[in-house]
């Protein structure tokens, strides 16, 4: 039975622990009284001092460290209490009175429920019971969608080699390969790439036929390594392509790290082995370097903006040149199959974190159909949850080591250089900026299945689809709240996406970034999660 000041409670969701004699310290409008409650889902705060209730409302997948602040002996106004650290852009304080234990308790049950995993418990997509109109879970049907491409045709086959993870443990179980690829080329191939991720088909051209595919690096190593299956593959795919007889390789990374991944038996495709190939290194820098530039805009943008150095400030983050590097490169992809009618094949070190990035929004920018709400719903189960991209890893999901080097926000960039995109052709999409908010509050949230573990296999073996709740099945079940008023029918819209990829069009989405601070926001009403 739910008590008077229980917080809105979801299916499967029971309080935990409750502290009152709270003060929340908010850093804009100063310090609120009120009852702290934790859940197995969340962190809820209601001020009773204000004639306004005030709210503040979290989810702990999205907490990433608490710390206590102060100790028994701490004299101050406020000093002792717990601050939480979050994953989004924001940290949260609260000052406890020394007499009542409260803290501890409290603090124990955030610790508790924020890490599931480092205490034996499960994640609250395991416990959350909704039942919705819409099953999310049959949004992607990959037979249906390469089928929507034309896939299988006389040059690209549907294979199920992969069927039990034969081939790679992070690639999905339906793959599209050149037609006349037997199974003993597809397993020799698998030898000669990083963790078996094979260059298979991502996107078709409906007209001239050239296509957009992935792998991650071969393993060339220091020796410089050849594999005549790897070549005479690659050739497959250049000759799918009746429109060109050459094929261009988007290496995503700095050639320096192309070149210092041979230390460790990687590399990339020298051109005298892959003779009608040209390679292209797209400077886009590894998961360290991005983790190390989000930590930077953070920390200036949260909690208070100093006005003055704001402009340098956003710029030695380097976050909007890493956004615009993201963005040309996709950019470069686009013209070579759309206006070279030219095969490319895109790949990183691993293939899982910047080859995403490139091949999602290339799409994205090509075919109409990824840009309607659905079609951006089949586009992330596709080319991030399909392909393997490890969002437990890069989100650290109910896990407490926040400094795990592995931690790093790729999927987040994404979704910034789609807004990006959307702000330069305001028509072109069916979906809004609540849509792309909606899918990053439920990126750390855990309380959609969605995002949970690191590849297809993993979210087999753990039943995610019999036992969670999918994300799109939440966002379907209420579209209109999702949709663009200013998007065209596809019809309008069937052209294809260039944006400007130069550092002067590219703006700090603040909607995201500066969200919690309502100095930065002054045009709308704090927003505050209902
Ligand atoms: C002598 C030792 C050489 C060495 O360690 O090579 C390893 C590379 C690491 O390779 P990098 O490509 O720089 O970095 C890798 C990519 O970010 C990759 O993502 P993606 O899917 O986008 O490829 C991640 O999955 C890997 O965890 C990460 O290590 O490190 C560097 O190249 C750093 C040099 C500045």
């Amino acid at each position: 039975p739910s008590r008077p000041d229980d917080p809105p409670l979801l299916p499967g969701e029971k309080v935990q622990g409750v502290a009152r004699e709270v003060t929340y310290l908010c850093p804009y409008s100063g310090p609120a009284r009120g009852v702290l409650s934790v859940t197995n889902y969340k962190l809820h705060f209601r001020s009773m001092d204000r004639d306004t209730p005030y709210v503040v409302d979290v989810p702990l997948g999205v907490v990433s460290r608490i710390e206590k602040v102060g100790g028994a002996s701490s004299r101050g106004e406020n000093s002792y209490g717990i601050e939480v650290f979050c994953k989004d852009m924001r940290n949260l304080r609260f000052a406890h009175k020394q007499e009542n234990h409260s803290r501890r308790n409290v603090f124990e049950k955030l610790q508790q429920y924020a890490f599931p995993l480092s205490h034996k418990l499960p994640l609250f997509a395991f416990e959350y019971s909704e039942t919705l109109p819409e099953n999310g879970w049959t949004v992607h049907e990959p037979i249906a969608e390469l089928k929507r491409m034309g896939v299988p045709n006389d040059m690209w086959k549907i294979s199920k080699i992969n069927e039990n993870y034969e081939i790679c443990d992070s690639y999905p179980t339906v793959l599209a390969v050149p037609a006349q690829a037997t199974d003993d080329d597809l397993r020799a191939v698998a030898a000669f790439r990083s963790r078996g991720r094979i260059p298979v088909l991502s996107w078709i051209h409906p007209e001239s036929q050239a296509t957009i595919s992935r792998c991650s690096q071969p393993l060339v190593g220091v020796s410089g390594k050849r594999s005549r299956e790897d070549e005479r593959y690659i050739q497959l795919i250049m000759d799918a392509n009746a429109q060109s007889h050459k094929m261009f390789i988007m290496d995503a990374r700095p050639s320096a790290n192309a070149i210092a991944n041979k230390a460790k038996g990687g590399g990339y495709e020298s051109e005298d082995a892959y003779q009608n190939a040209e390679l292209v290194f797209l400077d886009i820098h590894n998961i360290h370097v991005m983790r190390e530039s989000l930590r930077k805009l953070k920390e200036l943008c949260f909690p208070s903006i100093e006005e003055s150095r704001w402009l340098s400030g956003v710029e030695s983050t380097y976050w909007l040149k890493h956004i615009k590097c993201i963005l040309a490169g996709a950019v470069r992809i686009v013209d070579k199959v759309e206006n070279h009618k030219t095969s490319v094949l895109v790949h990183c070190s691993d293939g899982w974190d910047r080859t995403a990035q490139l091949t999602a929004l290339a799409m994205l920018m090509l075919d109409p159909y990824y840009r309607t709400i659905k079609g951006f719903e089949v586009l992330i189960e596709k080319e991030w949850l399909g392909f393997g991209h490890k969002f437990q890893h890069r989100i650290g999901h109910g896990d407490d080591h926040h400094s795990d080097a592995d931690r790093s926000p790729v999927f987040l960039q994404f979704i910034d250089c789609v807004y990006q995109i959307t702000t330069q052709f305001p028509n072109a999409f069916e979906f809004n900026d609540h849509f792309l908010i909606t899918i990053l509050d439920h990126l750390y949230s855990c309380r959609f299945g969605t995002f949970l573990f690191n590849s297809d296999r993993e979210r087999a073996s753990e039943g995610v689809k019999q036992k969670t709740v999918s994300l799109w099945s939440f966002i379907n079940s209420d579209l209109d709240v999702y949709r663009n008023p200013l998007y065209w029918s596809p019809a309008a819209y069937q052209q294809v996406l260039v944006p400007i990829a130069s550092v002067r069009h590219i703006t700090l989405w603040k909607g995201h970034y500066c969200r919690w601070n309502p100095s930065m926001r002054p045009q709308d009403p704090v927003y505050q999660r209902t």
